[in-house]
């Protein structure tokens, strides 16, 4: 199976990455994923597998958990983003949305949306108001709450305030950590569809889902991650008929039978 996805310029590009928590424990170890210009690609894998850590990496949240870059690059075009500096991920275009929809739940809906844009440095008035329209057309219901405490919308709309939060960014590649988490399925297809409608206004999106099924519909390219290391990377049409896919992570019997 081919290493990275044979696809256009790839923007990201994670090489032979090595991340220990502390002074020993080893979250991920030689890791080398790609994500293309405007694409999307799904990260699989079971609880502890290093998904959210790989994310960190990326966006320089990782010192924040008390995690360190042994080994590796990472790249972003031509910015390495291997210093672990939040800023000069969100100025390079690449925005995180951490798992668990952590909004500030004591500041309004519009608080939050504009604390989103705070890393670019001073943005012009008109370009805040743009990035609040897109997400605005995106969520409209967001727009019906903009004075409402964030703490008082439910789950599905914080996880939308979360995204909407990051998209104030005007990110051109939004890493996304388990989005349909604990969420009811009505609203998970809302989340596909929000991810679609992002990745078609031309931000690629680096995916980490449970829900394998929902990623691997989403993505063009797929990578599993097992205990901190890549086990297979491909096509998500063809990981998704993989037998070892099907049966760990799309809930089917050995017969191909879903799982009751
Ligand atoms: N802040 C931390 N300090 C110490 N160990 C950590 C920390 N965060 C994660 N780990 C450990 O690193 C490994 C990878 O965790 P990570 O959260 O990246 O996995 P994951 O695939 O995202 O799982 P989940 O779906 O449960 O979030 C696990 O062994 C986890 O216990």
């Amino acid at each position: 199976m081919p290493e990275s996805p044979p696809e256009e310029e790839p923007a990201l590009h994670v090489e032979g990455l090595d991340v220990t928590y502390g002074r020993s424990l080893s979250a991920l170890r030689s890791v080398s994923l790609t994500v293309p210009h405007g694409g999307v690609v799904a990260l699989l894998g079971a609880n502890g597998a290093g998904k959210s850590t790989l994310l960190r990496a990326v966006s320089g949240t990782l010192r924040l958990h008390r995690g360190t870059v042994t080994a590796g690059r990472i790249r972003y075009g031509d910015t390495a983003l291997d210093g672990q500096d939040p800023v000069a991920a969100v100025r390079a275009g690449v925005v995180q949305v951490p798992e668990g929809r952590r909004v500030f739940a004591g500041l309004t809906v519009d608080e939050n949306l504009r604390s989103g844009g705070l890393g670019l440095g001073r943005r012009s008035p008109a370009l805040i108001r743009e990035s609040r329209d897109r997400v605005f057309a995106l969520f409209p219901r967001l727009a019906e709450r903009t004075g409402q405490a964030a703490g008082l919308l439910s789950g599905g709309e914080q996880q939308m305030l979360a995204i909407g939060r990051a998209l104030m960014a005007a990110p051109r590649l939004l890493l996304l950590d388990e989005p349909s988490l604990g969420l009811a399925p009505l609203m998970v297809n809302r989340i596909a569809e929000v991810v679609r409608e992002i990745n078609a206004q031309g931000t690629a999106v680096l995916l980490v889902e449970q829900n394998a099924g929902m990623a691997l519909a989403l993505a063009r390219y797929a990578y599993v991650l097992e205990v901190g290391e890549v086990r297979l990377s491909g096509p998500a049409d063809e990981l998704a008929r993989t037998d070892a896919v099907r049966r760990l992570y799309l809930g089917e019997a050995e017969d191909g039978r879903g799982a009751a």
